[in-house]
């Protein structure tokens, strides 16, 4: 299970004492998750979710407590950071980045229909409109084009030959059109909209977790992301009426542009080699570790399926 950092009761208990929320009346460390420890928590004042941070600079954590403090706002459905009775946000535990939230109702689903995934368009929507413009909290993602360019230059030379040539034309299709991505329009975006990040209550959509790949990016890049994990069939071909579902409700509420349409299929591509390149990279680090590691297969096979992309992105000229 992923929890990389073991915690004893009585520090638990020091460490929640300054949130004034009661006593802890009990604790369990999360199994899901494959980056960051979580524990659930329950206090005599309702129901948390503990995170240690154990991936990314620690400078780097008043973006997320900012960006999910700016959501909440918005009455967008998302965790965000508790203060203790003396404000502080950001605290730490045994020398990690330590946040208290809110546990939001309800369960991750594995099979998503059409009526999910349009739900999930539509928030995908509201989230980018709530932090586009001047609303937008710049942060360089540290996975972005030029790490996947390098990441993937270096991984060429593990591969055999088949994986090797479609990795090479993807990282060349990056270089030729990086200028074009990275001049789409803009927001915060979560950056890791997998059905395991979004909750459900029956067909309900309860909210969005886990915003610890969250920067400032091409929203295409986003739905992009999305749209593989929720759309994607068992060979790894986009379902044509999922697809339509999400990209229907999303553009609903933020139409597509033309430059963004032109680059859809590109997009689909890239957001395979993100995936693709972080999970052999966690497949190497955590080989043998009792870490849950996403099968990187499964992104390699995406990418070769979204060689042809039968599902445009629905755009009014
Ligand atoms: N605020 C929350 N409310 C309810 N459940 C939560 C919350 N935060 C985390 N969880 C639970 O903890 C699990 C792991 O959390 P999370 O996805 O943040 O971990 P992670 O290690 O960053 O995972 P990932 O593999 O997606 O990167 C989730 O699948 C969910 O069940
Ligand atoms: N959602 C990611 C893991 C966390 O970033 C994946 O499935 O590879």
């Amino acid at each position: 299970m992923s929890v990389f950092t073991p915690l004893a009761r009585p520090e638990l208990e020091t460490f929640l004492a300054p949130y004034g929320l009661g006593r802890l009346l009990d604790f369990q460390g999360i199994a899901a998750g494959s980056e960051n420890t979580n524990f659930f928590i329950s206090l005599e004042q309702g129901e948390f979710v503990l995170t240690l941070v154990e991936r990314g600079p620690v400078q780097e954590m008043p973006f997320f407590i900012d960006l999910l403090d700016v959501l909440h706002e918005a009455d967008l459905p998302v965790p965000y950071a508790l203060r203790t009775t003396d404000g502080v946000a950001l605290r730490e535990l045994k020398g990690k980045p330590a946040l208290l939230q809110p546990r939001l109702s309800g369960k991750h689903i594995k099979v998503a229909n059409a009526q999910h995934c349009a739900q999930v368009g539509e928030l995908q929507a509201h989230l980018h409109l709530a932090t586009q413009g001047e609303r937008m909290i710049k942060r360089k993602t540290d996975r972005g084009l030029d790490w996947m360019q390098e990441e993937g230059t270096e991984f060429l030379s593990h591969l055999s030959d088949e994986p090797r040539a479609l990795l090479q034309k993807a990282l060349d299709e990056i270089t030729e059109r990086k200028e074009k991505i990275l001049a789409l329009p803009r927001a915060n975006i979560h950056a890791d909209l997998f059905r395991d990040n979004a909750m459900f209550e029956g067909t309900h959509l309860t909210g969005l977790i886990d915003f610890y790949n969250a920067c400032s990016g091409p929203m295409l890049y986003d739905v992009a992301i999305a749209l593989n994990d929720w759309c994607s069939d068992d060979d790894g071909l986009i379902d044509g009426p999922r697809a339509r579902a999400f990209l229907g409700a999303y553009a609903a509420l933020r139409p597509f542009t033309a430059a963004e349409a032109e680059l859809w299929p590109t997009m689909l591509r890239v957001a395979c080699v993100r995936f693709w390149l972080s999970r052999l990279i966690a497949a190497e680090q955590f080989a043998g570790q009792d870490v849950l590691i996403h099968d990187p297969k499964e992104f390699e096979q995406r990418l070769a399926q979204r060689q042809q992309v039968h599902t445009p992105l629905p755009f009014a000229l």
